[in-house]
């Protein structure tokens, strides 16, 4: 049977990528998607930009919209302190079991929680079934039609505190247009964003990072 993209992706990190190494594992999942196959994942020149704000913040609770193969979780995961909670969701079965095998690749499987499911029904339910209060960072790069209404919910589930920051993938390209309108006019945030490029091509993308002011 013919094997798919995530599948590929998966066997060129088992192949390239150094077990328990999660910087090796980002690059061969580059080198991968600019040499041989591209795929949406965020990418090295948008992944540093995700660095620096993961790094800058130290975050204690994370969450991520959109595991995909697992490549943002990884490098999110890799910077995070021991102790920290980062919770990724992603409802494709399929690639839920591409991305565990990816994370645990990294060495990172201990840092992670995938949750196979769709982020309308778990962000109601995160903080009983996870015992977290609010999130320090949320990573956004699941449907881009889904950005707006899913912050509209974490805002109503209390997921956010004074000082939350959401960072949003693809806001040019593909591109979001009602996330982008709703957080940059709305006063409850501070919305800065970082001009880059589409993962692995010169077209124009880039990162919306919103810190909520509660
Ligand atoms: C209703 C369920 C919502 N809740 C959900 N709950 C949980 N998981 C969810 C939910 N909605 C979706 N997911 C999962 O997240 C992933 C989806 C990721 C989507 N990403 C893009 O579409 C994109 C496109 C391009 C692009 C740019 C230029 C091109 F020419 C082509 C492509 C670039 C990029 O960087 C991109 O991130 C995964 C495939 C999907 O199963
Ligand atoms: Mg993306």
């Amino acid at each position: 049977t013919q094997s798919t993209r995530p599948q590929r992706l998966l066997s060129a990190v088992q192949k390239n990528a150094t077990r328990g190494d999660p910087c090796s594992v980002v690059r061969a999942i580059d080198d991968f998607c600019r040499h041989k196959e591209w795929a949406m994942n965020v990418g090295d020149e948008k992944g540093c930009i995700l660095d620096s704000v993961v790094s800058e913040m130290n975050p204690a609770a994370v969450l991520e919209l959109g595991t995909y193969c697992g490549y943002s979780t990884v490098r999110i995961a890799r910077l995070l302190p021991p102790d920290a909670k980062f919770i990724t969701l992603e409802f494709n079965p399929g690639f839920a079991a591409i991305a565990r095998q990816v994370i645990a690749w990294a060495g990172l499987e201990e840092k992670v929680q995938l949750v196979e499911g769709a982020s309308g029904d778990w962000i109601p339910k995160i903080k009983e079934q996870f015992g977290i209060k609010t999130f320090d960072l949320v990573f956004l790069d699941h449907w881009k039609d889904r950005y707006l209404p899913d912050t509209k919910l974490m805002e109503e589930c209390g997921l956010l505190r004074k000082g939350s920051v959401l960072l949003a993938d693809n806001v040019i390209c593909p591109g979001t247009p009602d996330y982008l309108e709703y957080i940059r006019s709305s006063p409850k945030y501070e919305s800065r964003y970082f001009k880059s490029h589409l993962e692995y091509t010169k077209v124009e993308d880039g990162l919306e990072k919103s810190i909520f002011l509660g």
